[in-house]
C-alpha cells in the first residue's frame, strides 16, 4: 500500500527490476482463498441458463411419467402380434397427446394413436401408419410389428427420485430440457456475483460530453462490461472518477455489496495515482503488483470489505488482458464455477512482430487461416496497449511466448468473456 503525496524511490516501481510476477503465481494469489459467493435464489428454468445449479434435482416422476406411441399409427394388442400381415382388424377409437389413457384395448381391435399419445391398457405395440391402410373403420397391417415396437415405457428415460442434474453444473440448454421435463417452475441457483466497474482518470469526460482540452472519453467500462457480462454476474456501474482520493473513497462507499471491484487506471504508482490510497481510505487494502506481462505489468489486487479489488492499467489493452487472465476467473470462482484461465490455441504468426518483450505477450490478431494445417494469424498494430482499431479490427488476441519468434498461442475473443 502506498501513500498519498509525491513520490519517493520507494514508492515509484523500478523500471529495471526484474521483469515480475509470472502470470500463473499471481492468479493462484488473486485465487487464495476465494469461494462461491452465499446465498441463493429461486430463478426460472426459463432464465437460468448458464448459471450454477445448488443442489441435485430428483425427478419427482418417472420420465416419462407413461407408456407413449414414439409414431403416429395404429395401436395392437399382444395377442394380434402372431398374425402374419397383411390382416385387417376394425378400427376401435383414438387417442391424441393429451387425451386420458381411456379404455383397454381389447385384442382383434385396433385404435389410431398419435405420437406422444398414452398407450392404453393392453397396447403392445404401434404400426406406424406409413405400413397400414385405412378403410373407413377397418385398418389393414402390410407389417406386423415386435413386441414394444414404437412404444416409449414409463421411467425409461429416469426412473422416480433418480438425480436428473447434479448440484453445482452450469446449467447449459442440454439441462434445462430435463428442468422443465421435471417440471419444475424455479431452481436453486447461485445467487449473482456482484460486480463493480469503475474507470478512474481526471482526464476521462462522460459520454455525450464535449472534451475539454486534455480529455478523453472513456473506452475501458464499455468494453469491461461486455467482457465481464454473463448470466452469473450483476454488474454495477460506478462510473469514471477523477484522479482525487477524496472522490474515489466516496465512490467505493456508495458502492455497496459488491464482490469483487474491477478499476482501471492508477497503478502505476505516480503523484496522481491515489486509487490505493482511497481504498484505504474507504477501509480496504491493496497492494500494486509489477507481472511479467505485457500489457498489464501493473496490477493492484485486495479486498475492500467483502469485496476482492482488481485494478487494471488505464491503457485500454492492458484492461482487457488483465480482464480475460485474472478478472474472468476470478468470476467464475466466485460464481462457483471451475476459474478455467484462458488456454488458447496452438497458432503460428506470418511474422516476426516487432518490438518483443521477453515477457508473457498478448496483441490484437487478426485470424488469416484456420484449416488443415493449423492456424495462422497476423499481429495487428505497433504492439501499443493504447491502440483501439488494432483490437477492433482483431478476431482475438495473440500470445507471444518468450523465446519464440512465431509460435504462438490463439485465444479468439469469444473465448476471453467471462459467460463463455
Ligand atoms: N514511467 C513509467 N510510466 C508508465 C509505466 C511504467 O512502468 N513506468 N507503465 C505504463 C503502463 S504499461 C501502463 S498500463 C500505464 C499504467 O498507468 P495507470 O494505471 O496509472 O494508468 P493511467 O496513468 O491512469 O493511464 C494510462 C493511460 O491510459 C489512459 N486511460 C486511462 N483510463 C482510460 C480509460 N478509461 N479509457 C481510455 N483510456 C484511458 C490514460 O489517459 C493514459 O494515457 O502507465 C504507463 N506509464
Ligand atoms: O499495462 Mo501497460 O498497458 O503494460 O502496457
Amino acid at each position: 500500500m502506498r501513500n498519498d503525496g509525491a513520490p519517493t524511490a520507494a514508492t515509484l516501481p523500478d523500471p529495471c527490476a526484474p521483469v515480475g510476477l509470472d502470470t500463473g503465481t499471481a492468479l493462484a494469489l488473486i485465487l487464495e482463498g476465494v469461494e462461491a459467493v452465499a446465498g441463493e435464489e429461486a430463478v426460472s428454468p426459463m432464465l437460468a441458463a448458464g448459471r450454477a445449479l445448488l443442489r441435485d434435482l430428483p425427478a419427482p416422476a418417472p420420465l416419462p411419467p407413461f407408456p407413449n406411441a414414439a409414431m403416429d399409427g395404429y395401436l395392437l394388442a399382444e395377442p394380434d402380434l402372431a398374425r402374419a400381415a397383411p390382416f385387417t382388424l376394425p378400427l376401435a377409437g383414438q387417442r391424441f397427446a393429451g387425451d386420458a389413457p381411456g379404455e383397454a384395448l381389447r385384442p382383434g381391435t385396433t385404435i389410431r394413436i398419435l405420437t406422444g399419445a398414452v398407450v392404453p391398457p393392453g397396447g403392445a405395440a404401434v404400426m406406424y401408419q406409413e405400413r397400414c391402410e385405412r378403410h373407413g373403420d377397418a385398418v389393414t397391417f402390410h407389417q406386423t410389428p415386435l413386441l414394444g415396437a414404437n412404444i416409449r415405457g414409463a421411467g425409461e428415460d429416469a426412473g422416480a427420485g433418480s438425480t436428473l442434474l447434479r448440484g453445482g453444473i452450469r446449467l447449459e440448454p442440454q439441462h434445462l430440457a430435463l428442468a422443465g421435463a421435471a417440471g419444475a417452475a424455479t431452481l436453486p441457483l447461485r445467487r449473482r456475483v456482484r460486480v463493480g466497474l469503475m474507470s478512474t482518470g481526471s482526464e476521462l469526460a462522460r459520454p455525450g460530453e464535449a472534451l475539454r482540452p486534455g480529455q478523453i472519453h472513456d473506452s475501458n467500462r464499455p468494453m469491461l462490461a461486455a467482457l465481464l457480462t454473463a448470466p452469473f454476474v450483476s454488474l454495477q456501474d460506478l462510473g469514471t472518477v477523477p484522479d482525487r482520493p477524496d472522490l474515489l473513497a466516496q465512490t467505493l462507499r456508495d458502492a455497496g455489496d459488491l464482490d469483487l471491484l474491477v478499476t482501471t487506471g492508477a497503478v502505476a504508482g505516480s503523484e496522481a495515482d491515489h486509487l490505493p490510497r482511497a481504498i484505504a481510505l474507504a477501509g480496504g487494502s491493496v497492494a500494486v503488483q509489477r507481472l511479467a506481462l505485457r500489457p498489464g505489468k501493473p496490477l493492484l489486487h485486495g479486498s475492500l470489505g467483502q469485496a476482492r479489488v482488481l485494478g487494471f492499467g488505464g491503457n485500454p489493452l492492458a484492461g482487457f488482458v488483465g480482464a480475460s487472465l485474472f478478472a474472468v476467473p476470478l468470476i467464475r470462482a466466485l460464481a462457483g464455477l471451475p476459474p478455467a484461465p484462458p488456454r488458447g490455441r496452438e497458432a503460428r504468426l506470418d511474422e516476426v512482430p516487432g518490438r518483443r518483450v521477453d515477457r508473457r505477450e498478448f496483441r490484437p490478431a487478426q485470424l488469416l487461416e484456420d484449416g488443415a494445417d493449423g492456424v495462422l494469424l497476423r499481429c495487428l498494430g505497433p504492439g501499443s496497449s493504447a491502440r483501439l482499431m488494432p483490437l477492433a479490427a482483431a478476431d482475438g488476441l495473440a500470445e507471444l511466448l518468450p523465446g519464440e519468434p512465431l509460435r504462438v498461442r490463439f485465444h479468439p475473443f469469444a473465448s476471453l468473456l467471462a459467460g463463455s
